[in-house]
């Protein structure tokens, strides 16, 4: 194990439940980086795409599903696949759908987010500094690489040959857990206009927002919800991994060229609140590993 590299890595994939590596990429390295956050969830698998360019992938959950959702480093997670470069982070979970039309197997991009996380997840880079930042969020997931995704998704999904269905804009409910939802619960975020849920897109998106990382989810739906009594839930790690497989290529020429990452880069620049001298020189020190442009000195 490693805990330097020799060349940035733009894009970054974050592995949900089943998806605790990709296939058809050249291993190059491990590497456990140590952020003022902690460590992340699991050693970073550093990998080689057809063109040289490496890419990071992260198992969420530690390399044998050890972490429940609540107890997630995602603080340390997001800030260690910055300080490898990373820029853009595709992230997948698997969910439940809270729609009839979106059964087990569909995949999704999800756009929006309602927060029903219970206030014991660490949120902020920002949390526990005398720095104060309000990050724009309302739209939580970055539109231009959801947009971008949907053609090499949809191409992708379609090549594989077993009828999965992409939809996109859609709404996720993301819940504390680890117990799932009960039905008085789920038939109300289905009136509150959930479409999906899962317990990890926060607060990964929010501190990806923080970082100016671009990032989106790409929801596979394993279940309905607790709303719909319904058979057994299905897997579809396979399908994912051969996503990722798919565009991956195609995902770092499009971050090298840079369009889908311009809504974040410098989005932090005015909702962080101006230095003074009640800030202490510690906390910006610790800040400047997520955001090196405002935390230079
Ligand atoms: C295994 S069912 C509940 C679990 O699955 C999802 O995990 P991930 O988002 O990492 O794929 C969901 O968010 C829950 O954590
Ligand atoms: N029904 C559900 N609720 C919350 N998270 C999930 N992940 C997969 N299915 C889920």
């Amino acid at each position: 194990m490693t805990t330097t590299l020799d060349q940035d890595v733009l894009v970054g994939v974050i592995g949900g439940s089943g998806l605790y590596h990709l296939d058809n990429l050249t291993f190059v390295k491990h590497i456990n980086p140590e952020t003022p956050w902690g460590y992340p969830s699991s050693p970073i698998t550093i990998a080689s795409l057809p063109s040289g360019a490496h890419v990071a992938f992260l198992a969420r959950h530690g390399p044998g599903h050890t972490l429940n959702p609540s107890e997630i480093p995602s603080r340390a997670n997001i800030a260690a696949l910055k300080s490898l470069g990373v820029r853009t982070i595709l992230a997948f979970s698997a969910v439940g759908s809270l729609r009839e039309d979106l059964p087990p197997g569909t995949f999704a991009l999800p756009t929006q987010i309602i927060d029903r996380t219970k206030g014991i997840r660490p949120t902020s880079f920002f949390e526990g500094t005398t720095v104060v930042a309000h990050a724009a969020f309302g739209d939580p997931l970055s539109q231009k690489l959801v947009r971008w995704l949907e053609g090499p998704v949809g191409r992708a999904l379609a090549k594989e040959g077993r009828g999965v269905k992409l939809v996109t804009d859609k709404c996720i409910v993301c819940m504390e857990g680890p117990q799932f939802s009960t039905r008085a619960e789920s038939v109300m975020y289905r009136q509150w206009g959930g479409d999906l849920i899962n317990m990890s897109v926060l607060p990964e998106a929010k501190l990806a927002r923080e970082a100016e990382i671009s990032y989106a989810l790409i929801a596979t739906v394993t279940d309905y919800d607790s709303w719909r009594p319904s058979a057994e839930a299905v897997t579809v790690a396979e399908t994912s991994r051969h996503v990722a497989g798919t565009i991956l290529q195609e995902l770092h020429a499009a971050a090298l060229q840079g369009d889908i990452l311009s809504e974040e880069v410098g989005s932090m620049r005015f909702s962080i609140m101006p230095r003074s001298n009640h800030q202490k020189q510690e906390d910006r020190d610790k800040l400047r590993y997520v955001l090196p442009t405002y935390f230079s000195d």
